[in-house]
Formats: structure tokens, C-alpha cells, sequence
């Protein structure tokens, strides 16, 4: 396997930062506000896959039918993805929105980037709140209606919460907690 850290500026350090929550958490709201005080480059996971719907090939179509069922596309679609976006954005921080999803992703992102998150940040929201969010976002999101919101917090419950425990074990994982009493 190539050492892809490689490729990466030369003796510069590279930051990475995963943020992660469920569906319709505020990640990419956050990841936004950020991004906007701190020169970190946001990659969302679902829009570099969102982006590789829209070429008409058949990857993208696949890729299309996985998101359509809240189901996750295979890690090495997703990690190449996001490789290609750090390299080609020269810059050397990075919050990556919305993945790793599972401990597969997270293996193949150890295995094919090999570059160790700093931190994980995770925003915990209650699953009413998420669903409220999603349901009034109006985005035009294929993946926003009440079936594969289903399905994406049954993929959240059983993929992603391992991940979490993993980080949290590591003591990498910052939580932040939704409050009803803040705005944004
Ligand atoms: N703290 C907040 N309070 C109220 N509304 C919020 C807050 N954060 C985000 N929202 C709203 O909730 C909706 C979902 O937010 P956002 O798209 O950032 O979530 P997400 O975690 O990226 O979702 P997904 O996983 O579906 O991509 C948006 O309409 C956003 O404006
Ligand atoms: O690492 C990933 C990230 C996302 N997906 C698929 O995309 C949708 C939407 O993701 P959002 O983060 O909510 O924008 C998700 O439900 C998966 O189908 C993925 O497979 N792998
Ligand atoms: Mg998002």
C-alpha cells in the first residue's frame, strides 16, 4: 500500500478532524462555523458522494441507489473520494463531516490515508430534534423523506456507535451536546 501522507506538503504536520452525529445533528451548520474562524477545510462525506451522483456513470448510479436506501457506499469509493478532495484543496487542516460511518471506514481510512484524527468531534442530539431538523431543512435531499430517515438512524445505531466507542476508548472523542435552550 502507498504511503499517502506522503503526498501531503512535505514536512508539514497534517490536522485532521472527524465530526460525527447523526442524522441531521448540525454537522455540516458547525462544521461551517468552523471552518469560517479557524482555516480548516470542510469535506463532507455525503457531498463528495452527492457530487459523484451527479457524473452519469455507474458508479454514480450505484452510489445514487445506496444513498436513496440511507444504506453506506463501500469504504474504498469513500476514502478515495476523500483523499482526491485533501490533495487537491493544498491545504493542511481538515474537518471531515459525516464519516468515518463504520469500523470498515475506519480501517480503510487507517489502511489508505493513514492520518491520525487529532480529535473526534461528535454532536449528540436527540433523535426527535434530528428528525424535526431534516424534516424542515427543504434541501431537496433524495435521502430526506421519512423511510430513509428510518433506515439512516438504524445505520447511525448499529455502524456508527462502534466507531464512536472506538474513539472514545482512545480518548479522542469530544461531545457536544444539543441544548434546547441555545440557538444554533
Ligand atoms: N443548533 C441548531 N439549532 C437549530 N437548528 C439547527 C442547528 N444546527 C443545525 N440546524 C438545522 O438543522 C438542519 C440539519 O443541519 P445540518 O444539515 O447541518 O445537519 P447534518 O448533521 O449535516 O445532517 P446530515 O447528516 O443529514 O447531512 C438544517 O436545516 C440546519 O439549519
Ligand atoms: O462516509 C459516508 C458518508 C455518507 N454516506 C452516504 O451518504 C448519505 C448522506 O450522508 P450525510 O452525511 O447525511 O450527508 C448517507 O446516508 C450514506 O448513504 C456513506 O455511505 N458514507
Ligand atoms: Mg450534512
Amino acid at each position: 500500500q502507498k504511503d499517502w501522507s506522503g503526498s501531503f506538503p512535505s514536512g508539514k504536520k497534517i490536522t485532521v478532524v472527524f465530526v460525527i452525529g447523526g442524522p441531521g445533528s448540525g454537522k455540516g451548520t458547525q462544521c461551517a462555523k468552523i471552518v469560517s474562524h479557524f482555516g480548516f477545510t470542510h469535506l463532507s462525506a455525503g457531498d463528495l458522494l452527492r457530487e459523484e451522483v451527479k457524473s452519469d456513470t455507474e458508479q454514480g448510479t450505484m452510489i445514487k441507489n445506496l444513498m436513496h436506501e440511507g444504506k453506506l457506499v463501500p469504504s474504498e469509493i469513500i476514502v478515495r473520494l476523500l483523499l482526491k478532495a485533501m490533495l487537491a484543496s493544498g491545504n493542511d487542516k481538515f474537518l471531515i463531516d459525516g464519516f468515518p460511518r463504520n469500523e470498515e471506514n475506519r480501517e480503510a481510512y487507517e489502511k489508505i490515508i493513514k492520518i491520525e484524527p487529532e480529535f473526534v468531534l461528535l454532536i449528540d442530539c436527540s433523535r426527535e430534534e434530528m428528525e424535526r431538523r431534516i424534516l424542515h431543512r427543504n434541501q431537496g435531499r433524495d435521502d430526506d423523506n421519512m423511510e430513509t430517515i428510518r433506515r439512516r438512524f438504524e445505520v447511525f445505531q448499529q455502524s456508527t456507535l462502534p466507531v464512536i466507542q472506538h474513539y472514545e476508548k482512545m480518548g479522542k472523542l469530544r461531545r457536544v451536546v444539543h441544548s434546547e435552550d441555545y440557538d444554533n
